[in-house]
């Protein structure tokens, strides 16, 4: 671990989430001291599940409108992602995922395996995003999903054959990182196959 000292705080934006700047001294390899500054955006942190039905070879994906997306590039602004949610302060990974199939894509889930954890963007955001998968069948479907209204969320469900995704990924049409993780984890484990 790298040595730091006079670490300070700054609060640049405190409304939906935070942006700190963090100001600190830092230690280089060679001895030399540096005084440095990086902001951290906090939002907490997330949980995603990708739905996969084996006898169908089917999985379940969601797509929705995206402003940070469409900001800086408005062709791409409907996002095509697994379903995925922040974790609430008091909510464990698995809970907010049960939660969050049920209320975008209509599922009701007993339990989910974890498979992967990973830092989403670790230069610029605080969040760590716990990844699931969960089998599906068509008795579990209990809503239409589409997410709240009074969270002013409006998700349409996919249900995709598994390798019509991994073309979407090398056509560009899937470009969300924790989707093309957790579609990548199945084919490299082989998941619907050995089921
Ligand atoms: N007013 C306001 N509302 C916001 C803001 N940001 C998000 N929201 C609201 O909060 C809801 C959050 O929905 P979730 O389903 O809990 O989160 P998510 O947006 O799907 O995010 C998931 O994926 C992200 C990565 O792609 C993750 O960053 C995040 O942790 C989570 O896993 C959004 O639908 C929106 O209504 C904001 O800046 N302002
Ligand atoms: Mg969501």
């Amino acid at each position: 671990m790298s040595e730091l000292k006079n670490i300070t705080e700054t609060i640049l934006s405190n409304e939906w989430a935070t942006l700190k700047r963090i100001d600190y001294d830092y230690k280089f390899e060679n001895g030399e001291w540096r005084r440095l500054s990086r902001e951290c955006y906090n939002r907490g942190n997330g949980a995603a599940i990708l739905l996969y039905n084996a006898e169908k070879g089917t999985v379940i994906l969601t797509k929705q409108f995206r402003m940070p997306i469409y900001n800086v590039n408005s062709e791409e602004g409907m996002s095509i992602e697994v379903c995925a949610g922040a974790i609430d302060n008091n909510d464990s990974a698995l809970e907010t995922i049960i939660r969050e199939t049920e209320e975008e894509v209509g599922y009701k889930l007993n339990d989910a395996k974890q498979v992967l954890t990973a830092y989403t963007s670790p230069g610029a955001l605080t969040e760590k995003m716990f990844l699931f998968i969960a089998e599906y069948n068509d008795h579990m479907k209990i809503t239409n999903g589409g997410g709240l209204e009074s969270e002013n969320e409006e998700i349409d469900v996919l249900e995709l054959k598994f390798s019509e995704t991994l073309k979407m990924i090398n056509n560009q049409e899937i470009v969300d990182a924790k989707t093309i993780m957790l579609l990548q984890y199945f084919q490299i484990n082989n998941v619907l196959n050995n089921k």
